[in-house]
């Protein structure tokens, strides 16, 4: 089944066309990398399926992005549920200047959720799920900040993971981690797609065929192709995706 379906999917910043007739569809419960030049609107794209970019007052759109069957950009569309149901984790690690625990429980807490005992399950859970547990239970309730950034952005997908959401969407989460923190992240990317559908945008190669099923090649607004990771890398259909491959340009 597929969880997201883009259908003719323009988007502008002003009269800046940036994504240019953009189909997808992503399977759920898979892995999807998104690899292109830097400025090819690999970020904007990732914002539109969550709506972040609804924030950018020049911001428009034309097309359809179907999450199941609800349109994102329909009438009546609740925006604060979309972004429970599509959750988001960034290149910096972004937690909030409050305890451990406080960061998980944030997002249920703002969605009215009282019942403590609830609330410290679902903290439990999600940070065993963001394998960050075992080097947190002892420190709850120290500040996140304390944490290394490779720890940090786990507590961060684990504040994400607590909503439950069905995608989550991640814009280069190891760019600023070493490689031991990147490989904990690319594990634990490799377990949460059992659960959750995801889309990850990345520069590196390497880490697009160790953690993905599909890959999304842009180059300057467009999809060039979109195929099997493990074809795209090794038998590319595209001329243009196989000179980005092999470092040809980008
Ligand atoms: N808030 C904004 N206002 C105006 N233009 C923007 C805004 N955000 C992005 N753009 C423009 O949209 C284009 C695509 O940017 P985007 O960040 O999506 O690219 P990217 O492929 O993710 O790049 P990178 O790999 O460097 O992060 C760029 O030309 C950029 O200048």
């Amino acid at each position: 089944m597929n969880r997201i379906t883009v259908k003719n999917l323009n988007t502008k910043f002003g009269d800046n066309h940036i994504l240019k007739n953009i189909n997808m569809q992503v399977p759920e419960n898979t892995v999807t990398a998104l690899i292109g030049p830097s400025g090819c609107g690999k970020s904007t794209f990732l914002r539109t399926l969550n709506r972040m970019n609804d924030l950018i007052p020049s911001f428009n759109h034309t097309g359809e992005i179907y999450l199941d069957d609800t349109e994102i950009y329909g009438k009546n569309i609740d925006v604060v549920n979309l972004r429970k149901r599509v959750g988001m984790v960034f290149q910096k690690a972004n937690p909030f200047p409050k305890s451990i625990f406080d960061n998980v429980a944030y997002g249920l807490r703002i969605h009215g959720i009282e019942d403590e005992d609830f609330i410290a399950q679902r903290v439990e859970e999600s940070l065993k799920s963001a394998a960050i547990w075992d080097e947190v239970e002892s420190k709850l309730y120290d500040s996140a900040m304390s944490l290394s950034g490779g720890q940090q952005q786990r507590v961060c997908i684990a504040r994400t993971i607590a909503n439950k959401p069905e995608v989550i969407l991640m814009d280069e989460p190891c760019s600023a981690l070493d490689p031991i923190s990147t490989i904990k992240i690319e594990d634990l990317i490799n377990r949460l797609k059992k659960e959750y559908t995801i889309l990850i945008v990345t520069h590196n190669m390497q880490q697009a065929t160790r953690v993905s099923k599909y890959t999304s090649f842009f180059l300057n607004g467009e999809i060039i192709e979109n195929n099997l990771t493990s074809e795209l890398f090794i038998n590319p259909r595209e001329e243009k995706t196989e000179e980005y491959i092999t470092g040809r340009f980008g």
